[in-house]
């Protein structure tokens, strides 16, 4: 014992070292190992791409029955698991991630700083029963093989499109992919990975249902971050059902599928890269899904530029629709949320332009004859411009959501658009002229004009002049900045709940102009030149102006529907609405009412008849009847005014109490369609679009074989427009009508039976119709003409 004793004593110094080394070569070769095991086994490919590609292709589950399949799929995932699946299994479960930060418009920054090169992989899921989703999957596996292939040639540096990855939802577990994102390989740590998500609809029990069962349960369990899936780039659902038996979304059209697209939204913290896709299984589902892979293929190429997915509008990306319309758009805010809004605008006051000192100088006019379009005024040389980036008004304008476009154009996304692209119903000029709102772009080319309308909801806000005193910008300039900022703001909509893939990508084209925004678009000195450009790439032209430009209307050019506003009938009412800034505003508007009697058979024109209670309605039939007779204009389009609520009209004393019920504006419909026949003008009642609160009178010009044809054929149009263009031969706004849809005519509502219908409280346009019909008795509104 004491001779052991001795020798530790004297080697005791050497063997602690030999051990403690002994030990961390043990850990060191330990930890070595498993780490190569990890990148052998792991499913995630690591660039060079071809050899993702491999891997991928060895991951697609061969067809063969359920069971085989399942056999197939199992020995996959006990070989080729991800490294998530190990850290899950070995204790309760306990993910981490981080939320993704957010951007000022409301999301979508990526997720976390990106230093290294972004690679985006595509994991394609699918379930299938019967397998056509399974064969549809594959088909968009080999679309985006094939987008990745090019890209790759492409040799753009710094990251890349890696070969799609396949996976059947029955035989994953839901654990590896659902319950966090997959590493990025150590290898390539930029590596971020988009789900594509392809399902059947089953209203019986299948593989969907526990799918939905582990997202629900990954989203609520309490132990897990409530968007564990937020590091993927992001994710898209597309979905198959069968519309025969199932014909509408609310009778189970592909429910499944937006069951999961609100799920993802929620796991991923908000990250729908493209919208919902749905394909009618009897009825070209193939088509509807190729266009919904352009559409995430042209997403992919947008998160490869820009490092992420943008963007988007506030709500974008959330995973229930919400019923409430845009807060940004005032027309339907009562008076405490416009102070509400007004006061997170942070108080932005409106300004008129003409109080603007521009440049410390008191802005003296500098009046330009504006009826030559010519590129004279350009030269003029102490031209300021109309809304510089400085400006109060420039600011408010855009915290308004307005794109300002050079020095004095605009462009919105009107509330139609966004309601059109999610299905639920265009503005009633789709009723009226199949106008489909999510095709159409609002836009003006002068944020000024000469009035200060009590009811504009942009009053305050925009520019007022009576001469065009301004630098002007050219057309080419307008017309790009405008399709520009329309199409990034299509483009913000398309993560928003309940965008539908195919009219998000129909929108990607716009189709129609609705020159009305804010402002007087015949006051640009260079509108021809501006309507051609439209015309040129066929986008029709909707061009409303105020009745105070005669010279500029008698200039104008051919238009495919030409707008005057008749705010009032008599002299002392225009002024107490329109409060005009021309002192011969009344002699001004008589000679625009001459004009379009004199172009009633060259142009297409409307009256466009605001009706404010208390201001323009009472006893004024008489009043408007007159000015139809002077104008004789095509058609005539009564609404009731929305109530904005601003302090202007808060201050010319307009209230809640001044918007007409439905049944008050088809009462005086009906008052001046009596009095227009009893003075033999040749007018009817057309048609109607109760939501808006909008009637449609027509003259008889427009009603073929009794029956009414107030939609326009667009095609027509332009092609009499190319040959009017080509040989000189003239055409009229009988030329290029079309017949109106059914339901669309006056005692039948006006909505589209293709659209969804969401009724908001007290806001059920059918039953106000209904109640119209009510109080005004069967006679006076006609079931349907
Ligand atoms: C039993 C059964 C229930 C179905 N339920 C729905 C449904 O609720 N909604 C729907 O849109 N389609 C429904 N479908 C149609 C399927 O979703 C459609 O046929 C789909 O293409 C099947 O895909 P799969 O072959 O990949 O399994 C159903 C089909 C079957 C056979
Ligand atoms: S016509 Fe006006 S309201 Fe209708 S969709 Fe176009 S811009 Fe929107």
């Amino acid at each position: 014992m004491d001779g052991l004793l001795a020798i530790w004593h004297t080697w005791r110094l050497p063997l602690v070292v030999v051990f403690a080394v002994l030990l961390v070569s043990l850990r060191l070769y330990r930890r070595g190992k498993s780490r190569s095991h990890t990148l052998t086994t792991t499913s995630i490919p690591t660039p060079p791409r071809i050899e993702s590609h491999e891997k991928s292709i060895s991951r697609v589950p061969p067809v063969a029955t359920p069971r085989q399949n399942y056999t197939n799929d199992k020995e996959n995932s006990n070989t080729s698991q991800t490294g998530a699946t190990a850290k899950l299994a070995a204790g309760p479960k306990r993910v981490q991630s981080k939320r993704p930060a957010k951007t000022v418009t409301g999301r979508r920054a990526i997720s976390e700083e990106q230093t290294h090169p972004l690679f985006i992989q595509p994991v394609i899921f699918f379930a299938s029963l019967t397998t056509t989703t399974e064969r549809y999957a594959n088909l968009l596996l080999e679309e985006l093989r094939v987008v990745a292939q090019e890209y790759t040639k492409l040799g753009i540096p710094n990251g890349g499109l890696l070969l799609p990855q396949i996976h059947d939802i029955s035989y994953i577990d839901f654990e590896d992919y659902f319950a966090s994102a997959p590493q990025p390989p150590s290898t390539a740590p930029g590596t971020r990975y988009l789900y594509c998500i392809l399902v059947p609809t089953y209203n019986i029990d299948t593989v969907l249902n526990t799918l939905l069962a582990h997202l629900d349960e990954i989203h609520n369990d309490f132990r897990i971050d409530t968007a564990p899936l937020s590091q993927l780039a992001g994710y898209s659902v597309f979905g198959f059902g069968d519309k025969e038996e199932w014909p509408t979304e609310e009778e189970g059209f592909c429910s499944q599928a937006k069951e999961v697209d609100r799920w993802m939204a929620k796991l991923t913290g908000r990250k729908r890269a493209y919208p919902l896709g749905m394909g009618d299984v009897k009825n070209d589902a193939e088509g509807s899904l190729r266009k919904w892979s352009e559409g995430l293929q042209e997403t992919i190429v947008d998160i490869l530029r820009n490092g992420g997915l943008g963007e988007g509008v506030p709500g974008s990306g959330d995973a229930v629709e919400s019923d409430e319309e845009d807060l940004e758009d005032m027309e339907y805010l009562d008076d405490e949320s416009y102070a509400a809004k007004q006061k997170k605008m942070g108080g932005a006051t409106m300004v008129d332009l003409e109080d603007i000192k521009m440049n410390g100088q008191s802005g003296a006019p500098i009046p330009i004859d504006f009826t030559t379009a010519g590129p004279t005024i350009l030269a003029e040389p102490q031209a300021k411009e109309m809304v510089p980036k400085t400006s109060p008004t420039y600011s408010a304008l855009t915290k308004q959501g307005y794109t300002i476009v050079g020095s004095h154009s605009g462009v919105k996304i009107c509330r139609w658009t966004k309601s059109a692209l999610r299905g639920r119903g265009s503005c009633y000029k789709y009723s009226f002229y199949g106008i489909r709102s999510h095709l159409c772009m609002e836009a003006t080319p002068s944020l000024s004009c000469s009035n200060k309308c009590i009811f504009c909801w942009r009053h305050g806000t925009n520019p007022v002049g009576t001469t065009w005193r301004w630098k002007v910008d050219s057309p080419e300039l307008i017309f790009n900045g405008v399709k520009e900022g329309h199409y990034k703001k299509i483009k913000m909509l398309k993560g928003v709940p309940g965008v539908r893939a195919e009219r998000f990508a129909e929108a990607m084209q716009i189709r129609h102009c609705a020159l009305s925004l804010v402002g007087e678009p015949i006051f640009y000195p260079r509108i021809n030149r501006f309507l051609d450009m439209l015309h040129q790439e066929r986008i029709s032209s909707f061009l409303v102006c105020n009745a105070q430009h005669p010279d500029q209307l008698e200039a104008l050019n051919r238009v495919t529907q030409l707008y005057v506003s008749i705010d009032a009938s008599n002299r002392e009412s225009l002024r107490k609405i329109d409060r005009p800034l021309h002192r011969d505003f009344w002699e001004r508007f008589q000679r625009c009412l001459d004009i379009l009697r004199e172009k009633r058979h060259i142009q297409r024109t409307v009256f466009r008849l605001t009706l404010v209670k208390g201001f323009n309605v009472e006893d004024e039939v008489m009043g408007y009847a007159n000015l139809v007779e002077k104008a004789l204009p095509g058609l005539i389009e009564v609404k009731g005014v929305t109530f904005c609520g601003t302090s202007t009209s808060a201050g010319a004393g307009l209230t809640m109490k001044n918007v007409p019920f439905y049944e008050e504006v088809s009462a005086f419909v009906v008052a001046l369609n009596n009095e227009l026949q009893r003075r033999g003008l040749e007018y009817g009642i057309a048609a109607e679009h109760a939501h808006s609160c909008c009637v449609l009178l027509a003259s008889e010009r427009f009603r073929v074989n009794g029956k009414w044809h107030t939609r326009i054929d667009y095609d027509r149009f332009f092609e009499l427009l190319e040959k009017e263009k080509a040989d000189g031969t003239s055409f009229a706004p009988e030329d290029y009508m079309r017949e109106t849809e059914e339901w669309a005519l006056w005692g039948r509502g006006g909505f589209n039976p293709e659209d969804e219908r969401v009724f908001r409280k007290g806001r059920d346009a059918d039953s106000r119709a209904r109640k119209a019909r009510e109080i005004l008795g069967a006679e006076m509104v006609p079931e349907a003409v």
